[in-house]
């Protein structure tokens, strides 16, 4: 199989996936979910006529006030005070012509209100006020003037934030129905990973002198830890099958069960062409139809990719930058597409604030960091460090770099967002 473009990849991915279940979930409990159907209103909002601001609510006027109570500064119409409307009462005034009643925000105009007036602009003494013209209605609300009952206020594939989830509440709504958020099962092999909640781990130091020293040369699985949180920002939920052996035996075994378990599974090492790889065989052995096995991009070039029926399986490398990259690139989308949402990264042009500090061979991503400028975005490529545990450190976005370009400062090159 030659390599293919990351697009291709993605495209081959994502066709024919299954499509996300659905599930009713409490509003307490839905932050972050995506709609699975058009939410409309089951009755309007406001569901009463409510006064906008503390002042008067004012009958309607009569022609000549009479006399002014003494202090009362004209010109200005006169109303003699009834009571006081607070928010939540039911009250029983009803405005007769030249008479008000105080009222409260939020609260319900008395019946016979023509106009309501803040409190600012009105002049008091004992029992009456000095209104300076009637006002137009705009301190009054009516009945649906912000959402009409039957009126659809979300469209489905909406992401519910706290903007969405006040909405629903504001209607009166105690449940939404939300895509399932997709199972991935989350696989790491590696006869040396090491979990770091297990007991036993490796001296911290060195191992200085070794051929004396009995303790094998492990390290910590952080794969395992860096993914689950990419798959859970994703929308995904994690199931894990725990650090692999390499041992092809053990690896079908566990994919096996795992296409029962999950909607994708996803794995890191044993990715390479080497003897001791095994994710391309395995995935084959446990069922699957492989897709690619290498992609024309650096990090991540080894990514093995099989479908079985509906079900997804992904071999990102061991290496863990390259695991991460790999992840955001093609892991991401599929997951997203799963739990319904938008699949495609967010890309958008943005200058150099640095130059790239050598032309690769094939279309790299490199670690960087974007911020919104005066003219736009700009991005500053992250200094590169001695192998990669800590390539990511601080970025926020990704270079799309073309094979055998490095462009200058104040250059314009293709970002991908991460968050
Ligand atoms: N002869 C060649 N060797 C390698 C090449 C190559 O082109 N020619 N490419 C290198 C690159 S780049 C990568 S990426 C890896 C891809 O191979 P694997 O997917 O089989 O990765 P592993 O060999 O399993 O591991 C690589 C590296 O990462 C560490 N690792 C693995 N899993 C984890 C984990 N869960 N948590 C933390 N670290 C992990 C592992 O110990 C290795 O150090 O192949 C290169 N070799
Ligand atoms: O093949 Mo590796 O995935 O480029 O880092």
């Amino acid at each position: 199989m030659s390599p293919l473009s990351l697009e291709a990849a993605r495209a081959l991915l994502l066709a024919g996936l299954k499509p996300p279940g659905r599930v009713k979930v409490k509003l307490e409990e839905a932050a972050g979910r995506v709609l699975a159907a058009a939410v409309t209103a089951p009755g309007p909002f406001p569901p009463f006529p409510r006064s906008l601001v503390d002042g008067y609510a004012l009958g309607p006027p009569v022609a000549a006030p009479g006399t002014l109570p003494t202090g009362l500064a004209g010109p200005g119409v006169i109303y003699r005070l009834l009571g006081t409307v607070p928010a939540g009462s039911n009250s029983e005034i009803t405005l007769s012509p030249g008479t008000a009643a105080a009222i409260f925000t939020g609260a319900r105009p008395p019946v016979g209100t023509v106009a309501i007036i803040p409190r600012e602009l009105v002049g008091s003494r004992g029992d009456f006020i000095s209104v300076p013209g009637l006002p137009p209605g705009r301190h009054l609300e009516p009945v649906g003037a912000e959402v009409a009952a039957g009126e659809e206020v979300l469209a489905a594939g909406t992401t519910l934030g706290p903007a969405e989830i006040g909405l629903l509440a504001a209607l009166g709504l105690r449940e939404v129905l939300v895509y399932q958020r997709p199972r991935v099962v989350l696989a790491t092999s590696g006869s040396e990973l090491l979990d770091p909640a297990g007991k036993a781990g490796p001296p911290a130091g060195s191992q200085a002198g070794y051929p004396g020293v009995n303790v094998p040369p492990c390290i910590y699985n952080s794969n395992f830890y860096a993914l689950a949180a990419a798959v859970e920002a994703a929308g995904g939920r994690v199931i894990s099958l725990g650090p692999l052996a390499d041992n092809l035996e053990e690896q079908v075994r566990a994919y096996r069960s795992a296409l029962e378990e999950g909607d994708l599974l996803l794995t890191t090492g044993g990715a390479g062409g080497s003897a001791g790889d095994y994710t391309a065989a395995a995935f084959t052995r446990a069922g699957g139809e492989v897709l690619f096995t290498e992609l024309n991009i650096r990090p991540g070039r080894r990514i093995i990719a099989a479908r079985a029926g509906e079900k997804l399986m992904l071999g990102l490398p061991g290496n863990p930058p390259a695991a991460l990259v790999a992840c955001y690139l093609l892991a991401r989308p599929v997951i997203r597409a799963l739990g319904g949402r938008e699949p495609a990264p967010v890309t958008f042009p943005a200058r150099l604030a640095a130059a790239i500090d050598r032309p690769r061979v094939e279309r790299a991503f490199l670690w960087a960091q974007a911020r919104a400028s005066g003219s736009g975005w700009e991005v500053t490529p992250l200094p590169r460090r001695p192998g990669g545990i800590r390539a990511a450190i601080g970025a926020n976005a990704l270079i799309d770099l073309p094979p055998g370009t490095a462009p200058g400062p104040g250059e314009e090159v293709t970002v991908i967002i991460l968050s």
